[in-house]
């Protein structure tokens, strides 16, 4: 027998879930958490911060924003249950610290939190930090069990997720990492992994038509790559090479990544090895073909092709993701579900665009 009317059950649900605010809403992964957050079953988001946008309606500058919630300054209010910061790298830094004292969840999106040595991050990311303030990392491919058993997660960066991913089933075996002689990477991202605010990477007679390789050498996502192996890139124990390149696309991260091995990997055990790896992760796909961005767009997956191995060792693996999505606002989203003993799944397969 229904005891409840279902108008009684709607306000029982409405109490269980949980309270979300965003602090850096207006920004482009803020806006794809409002709009994904605004569809999770599990989620009621009180508050939309914002900095230069404070004081617009949500939907104002994003129209596809189905929010009635206006953006306001964070000056320091704690009604939520989980925090999520999708600010410029230094901002969280001031932030955190207090959320986490009062209870809170938080999920930060910004690098601020991701580096363990305090030196390496102050050279890559230029800016200090106190020692010991970092968050657990939120791979979630890579560390599920201690995501869930966490209070607050440093997500992943873009470029990092990418590589880490088409890097993981190497690396993660002591073997083949021993028989590791080099890695070579080269990416190419849409302009919106710049962020909202970014001036030239925005300007159309800058973009159109070109493509420019930028940070070689010094990426700040090239020690975070290294640490999710537990290597150093003060002391690397073969060389990695990363060349970041920005591509006239809103969106949408393309890496290829060539190992070389000591030992010659055929296709055929390559294509196994991944495909046992991620047999259990609903946002990895192996592919037979090149992955291309458009199969991964406004999507929480990463795609990845073994393309080419040969006789001197060398594999080439072809990543795709959308920056925006597993790179940002779909992976922290992931993480949160893994924090409060949801389905990881949870409101990231469907309601997408353009799917
Ligand atoms: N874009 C991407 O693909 C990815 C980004 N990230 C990281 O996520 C974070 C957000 O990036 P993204 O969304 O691209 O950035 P945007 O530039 O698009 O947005 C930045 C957000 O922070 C707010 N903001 C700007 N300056 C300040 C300030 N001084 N104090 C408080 N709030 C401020 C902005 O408010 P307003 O607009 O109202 O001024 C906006 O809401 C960054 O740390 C970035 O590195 C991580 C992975 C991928
Ligand atoms: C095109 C472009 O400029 N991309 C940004 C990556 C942004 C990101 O995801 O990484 P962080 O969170 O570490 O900033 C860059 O290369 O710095």
């Amino acid at each position: 027998m229904n005891f409840y009317s279902s108008k009684t059950k709607e306000r029982h649900h409405e109490k269980l879930k949980q309270k979300v605010s965003i602090i850096g809403a207006s920004g482009y992964s803020g806006s794809e958490l409002t709009r994904l957050l605004s569809d999770h079953p599990a989620v009621e988001i009180l508050h939309l911060y914002a900095h230069g946008q404070a004081g617009k309606k949500a939907a104002e500058v994003y129209p596809y924003l189905e929010t009635d919630l206006t953006y306001e300054t964070y000056e320091g209010d704690l009604s939520s249950n989980i925090y999520f910061l999708a600010l410029p790298h230094g901002e969280a830094l001031k932030l955190v610290p207090d959320l986490l004292k009062a209870g809170k969840k938080v999920i930060d999106l910004s690098g601020d939190f991701r580096i363990h040595s305090v030196s390496v991050h102050e050279k890559y990311y230029k800016n200090t930090k106190p020692e010991g303030s970092t968050l657990q990392y939120g791979q979630p491919e890579l560390f599920k069990e201690d995501i869930k058993k966490a209070t607050a997660i440093s997500n992943p960066g873009c470029y990092a997720t990418s590589i880490t991913l088409a890097l993981a089933p190497i690396l993660t075996d002591a073997h083949l990492k021993a028989e590791t002689e080099s890695v070579t990477v080269n990416a190419l991202s849409g302009m919106s992994g710049a962020g909202r605010s970014s001036k030239t990477i925005h300007s159309f007679s800058e973009m159109s038509g070109n493509v420019w390789a930028y940070k070689i050498g010094v990426h700040q996502h090239s020690p975070e790559i290294l640490q999710n192996f537990g290597l150093d890139i003060a002391c690397p124990p073969f060389p990695f090479t990363f060349v970041p390149m920005v591509a006239p696309l809103v969106r949408g991260i393309y890496t290829t990544t060539t190992v070389k091995l000591k030992q010659k990997l055929s296709l055929e055990e390559a294509h196994a090895r991944f495909r046992d790896f991620y047999k259990n992760e609903p946002f990895v796909r192996i592919k037979n073909e090149a992955p291309e961005i458009r199969g991964v767009a406004y999507t929480n997956y990463c795609d990845i092709g073994i393309q080419y191995c040969d006789d001197f060792g060398n594999i080439v693996i072809i990543s795709a993701i959308d920056n925006l999505i597993k790179g940002a606002a779909g992976q922290a989203i992931q993480n949160m579900n893994l924090m409060l003993g949801l389905s990881e799944e949870t409101a990231l397969k469907s309601g997408f665009f353009g799917q």
